[in-house]
């Protein structure tokens, strides 16, 4: 690529207006209109145009000023679609109205006849620098709960979302949730030859509800291989949309789908009596489970509810016995530390961050540590947890917005990540570690024990009722077993291998 002046843009950025003093890559230059022309420079599409230039900058006594370029850059990321007609080019992209906002717009340009064959060629490298690795044409099946976000779902999507997916000619089909579990009927049942990729839009219960109904085909691990579950946040928690997309806004997530990178996601199974389900987000019990599940009766109070709820259940130091056993795989955090930097540079293919499944084998990839009714397993080591305060296992790190839980955790490197504290601890370490949370120091807290591990055992002790939670939805209040199947699911990423949330390492420029 030849020297640029042009700044490395921010994807979400206003496009700038930048000086003209630049050198582009011979080839990259394309000649349109009476005098305009557009560049693939290094991150984004340079649109120069004199005419709108002198247009625009026409001086009080009505005279164009003899030379005043001043430049569009449109960052490759937001570039949807390039069309090339007998007279005409036309490109539409995604332009930030707002910070959290992007719309439909496009440029259209008279192209010489004499151009053509070159133009075509163009139009070619400009959509190879648009999507990248990413598919292009993505044929996504669209789950709307309509009852996600308090009913604005729908609406969301009409506004937000359809526009972008029909202007980067994704093949869509929309379908309503119509009740509780609808998700998991539709998903088991689903052609996942005729989809590439399942949108919810709603909030991480429908994600969850999918990867339950892809675990339930015939051909369950080929399945969750070939199709990307992805969420176009509209519920009250959108969990996943902020670890994958890096945003919790409905525009800006249809074009991070879009764009996205297929990227192996681990799965969990949980056995429960004789129940088995996937994971994909996070399991807690105790103080995180009560708060999110158990503080119904104050939903008035907004989300102070979770701050109200955590400060109480602190002050009073409130423990949640347990019996656990942990198969764990990296027991200290400098073990983590050192896992996680290694991350930033594999870019092994997709089907090497995969674990080996048989999938000649019926269903879901047979259990290594047995279920909940097994015995328990040689490798699980015990745990002490007469005092457990929080119990919360992750397989992502943003829980909530500010909420970084498990800032270690990566989408397919087969471990899930396990943080304990407990109960009895003094109140100020304890307000201590809840704050950090939200300043994002939670991981180094002394009294947070974090570990990296790919199955453990819990089993409540002395607690007539309580709540676990799994992925956010309430499950009966007695023992489970979980264990991680590394990549099993597919999602679809940024980068094809890394979570936008922070990491417990600044990311490489
Ligand atoms: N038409 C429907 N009627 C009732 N429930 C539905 C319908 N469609 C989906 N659901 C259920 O709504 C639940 C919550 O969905 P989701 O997480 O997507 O939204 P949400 O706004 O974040 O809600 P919540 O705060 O309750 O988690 C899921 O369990 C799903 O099965």
């Amino acid at each position: 690529m030849a020297p640029t002046t042009i700044p490395g843009a921010d994807p979400f950025a206003d496009p700038d207006h930048i000086s003209d003093n630049t050198e582009y890559e011979e080839g990259s230059t394309l000649p349109v209109g009476r005098d305009a022309s557009l560049t693939l420079a290094t991150d984004s599409l340079i649109v120069l145009d004199e005419d709108f230039t002198r247009r625009r900058t026409r001086n009080c006594c009505g005279l164009l000023p003899s030379k005043s370029k001043t430049t569009q850059a449109i960052p490759f990321f937001n570039v949807l679609w390039a069309e090339l007609s007998d007279f005409d080019i036309t490109i539409q992209y995604a332009k930030p109205t707002s910070k959290n906002v992007v719309r439909v717009a496009s440029v259209n340009y008279l192209v010489e006849k004499p151009q053509q064959g070159y133009a075509k060629a163009w139009v070619s490298k400009l959509l190879d620098r648009a999507y990248g690795e990413s598919q292009r044409n993505k044929r996504i099946k669209v789950l709307i709960n309509p009852f996600g976000g308090r009913g604005g779902a729908q609406k969301w999507f009409l506004r937000d979302i359809e526009p972008i997916f029909a202007a980067a000619r994704c093949d869509f089909h929309v379908e309503r949730t119509l009740y509780q579990g609808h998700a998991v009927e539709i998903a088991e049942k689903l052609d996942t030859d005729a989809y590439d990729v399942i949108a919810a839009c709603s909030g991480d219960g429908v994600p969850h509800e999918v990867f339950n109904g892809l675990g339930r085909k015939q051909n369950a691990a080929k399945a969750l291989s070939q199709i990307a579950v992805v969420q176009l946040p509209c519920g009250t928690g959108n969990a996943m949309s902020l670890n994958l997309n890096g945003t919790d806004s409905t525009s800006l997530a249809a074009l991070c789908v879009v764009k996205g990178i297929r990227t192996p996601l681990d799965l969990v199974s949980i056995t429960q009596g004789n129940r088995r389900t996937l994971s994909f987000l996070s399991q807690s019990v105790g103080i995180v489970a009560e708060v999110d599940l158990g503080t119904e009766h104050i939903r008035w109070m907004g989300s102070a509810r979770f701050t109200y709820g955590f400060l109480v259940r602190l002050l009073r130091k409130t423990v949640y016995p347990c019996d656990l056993a942990v198969k764990i795989d990296l027991p200290t955090k400098g073990t983590i530390i050192e896992h996680y930097s290694k991350e930033f540079d594999n870019h092994a293919p997709i089907e090497d961050r995969r674990g080996s499944f048989d999938l000649s084998r019926p269903g879901l990839p047979e259990l290594k540590y047995g279920d909940i009714t097994s015995p328990l397993p040689s490798d699980f080591t015990p745990v002490a947890g007469s005092k457990m305060g929080n119990f919360y296992a992750g397989n992502m790190p943003l829980m909530a917005p500010g909420a970084n839980f498990f800032p270690a955790t990566l989408p397919s490197d087969g471990h899930l990540d396990l943080v304990t504290i407990d109960g009895d601890i003094s109140r100020t370490s304890a307000i201590k570690s809840f704050l950090a949370v939200e300043n994002g120091n939670f991981f180094n807290m002394p009294h947070v024990h974090y570990r990296k591990i790919s199955g453990y055992r819990i089993t409540p002790r002395g607690q007539k009722n309580g709540y676990i939670s799994i992925d956010g939805e309430r499950v009966p209040f007695e023992e489970f077993q979980a264990e991680v199947h590394r990549g099993l699911g597919t999602v679809l990423t940024r980068s094809g291998h890394m979570y936008e949330a922070d990491g417990v390492l600044p990311r490489p420029a």
